[in-house]
């Protein structure tokens, strides 16, 4: 399966946190132009850092080369850069995490983020964009709960509120009071769970948050009346092959839990994660799940026809972006 027939199946991407979208050269061009220094010599140093050995030692980058996004311009030249990549790989419609805390703690304000999200969407040739901020679960649900004061009056810019960061000792029940606020705002949840956490963290992200999807998810797989309860409901799960790798989730993508995830009636959407950090965008992990487990291409289209289903648009508009261009 060649790459043009990759990119010409539609399909909507789930799972990408923008800040994870930030490509060395462009860390590099926005360091220089706030006037900041960064701890490495070129974007050649910067990748080399890249090995990572578990979900904590990529946040450490992660949370550090984020630091160069100040202005609206830096939101709007990262989005419009992943838009554009998105575009590319033929994604016809994203919901982009972002991390409002990570910004806010550094004294970004929430509008500068949102007017730079807002004019990249805005200018956008394609894909149609959504916006998903995320509460960093490490940080508790104290301050989960004055974000939601902050994020609130900007509700109608959002599909849904997520929840990410640091999972292992970080379970979803106690962010329920906050969840439950932003429900009745009008904004569904979706919650990271059982990527490094275990499978009771997946359980809980349905019962006490009520997540509409669970981001990874491939955990579940230790508990088997989970997994029926997850079939039955048609959660979707946003399973992201290449960032389980790189964090050593697992060892290789071939013990990747893809093929029993499908096996077990699972609604199953591929997504990228930090396309910048984990090697590859949406049409390179289309291309490795392919290549890996021998699947067709009717097999890949069902996966990106699964992804435009899974999304918050309107059922005309997933009809419409499931037909031709
Ligand atoms: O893969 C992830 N897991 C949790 N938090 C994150 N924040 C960015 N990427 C991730
Ligand atoms: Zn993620």
């Amino acid at each position: 399966m060649d790459r043009a027939e990759i990119v010409d199946i539609p399909k909507a991407e789930l799972h990408v946190h923008i800040e994870g979208t930030l490509e060395p050269e462009l860390a590099f061009l926005l360091a220089r132009r706030n006037g900041l220094t960064l701890p490495y010599a070129d974007s050649t140093e910067l990748r080399a850092r890249y090995a990572f050995t578990s979900l904590q030692s990529f946040l450490d980058l992660y949370y550090g080369l984020m630091d160069v996004l100040r202005t609206a311009e830096d939101f709007r030249d990262l989005t419009t850069a992943y838009l554009d990549k998105a575009r590319q790989d033929g994604i016809r419609h994203a919901e982009i995490f972002f991390d409002p805390q990570a910004h806010l703690r550094r004294g970004v304000p929430l509008e500068a983020m949102l007017e730079g999200f807002g004019a990249a969407i805005a200018a956008s040739e394609g894909p149609s964009a959504y916006l998903i901020p995320c509460f960093l679960r490490d940080l508790g649900p104290g301050a989960a709960m004055d974000t939601l004061d902050e994020l609130l009056p900007y509700a109608d810019r959002f599909a849904a509120v997520g929840l990410d960061s640091a999972e292992a000792g970080h379970p979803p029940e106690p962010f329920a009071d906050v969840f439950a606020r932003a429900r009745a705002a009008g904004l569904p949840a979706v919650a990271h769970a059982g990527e490094e956490g275990p499978s009771d963290y997946v359980r809980q992200a349905l019962v006490s948050l009520h997540a509409r999807r669970i981001d990874h998810g491939v955990r579940c797989l230790d508990d088997p009346e989970l997994v029926l309860r997850l079939a039955a409901e048609q959660i979707p799960l946003t399973v992201c092959p290449l960032s389980n790798v790189m964090l050593g989730g697992v060892a290789r993508i071939e013990e990747h839990a893809l093929p029993r995830l499908l096996a077990a009636g699972l609604t199953v959407t591929l997504n990228s994660d930090d396309p910048a950090y984990f090697g590859g965008y949406l049409a390179d992990v289309y291309q490795h799940v392919a290549r890996t487990f021998g699947y067709d291409i009717a097999t890949m289209r069902a996966f990106g026809e699964t992804s435009i289903r899974a999304s918050f648009l309107p059922a005309a508009e997933q009809q419409r972006l499931l037909g031709p261009l």
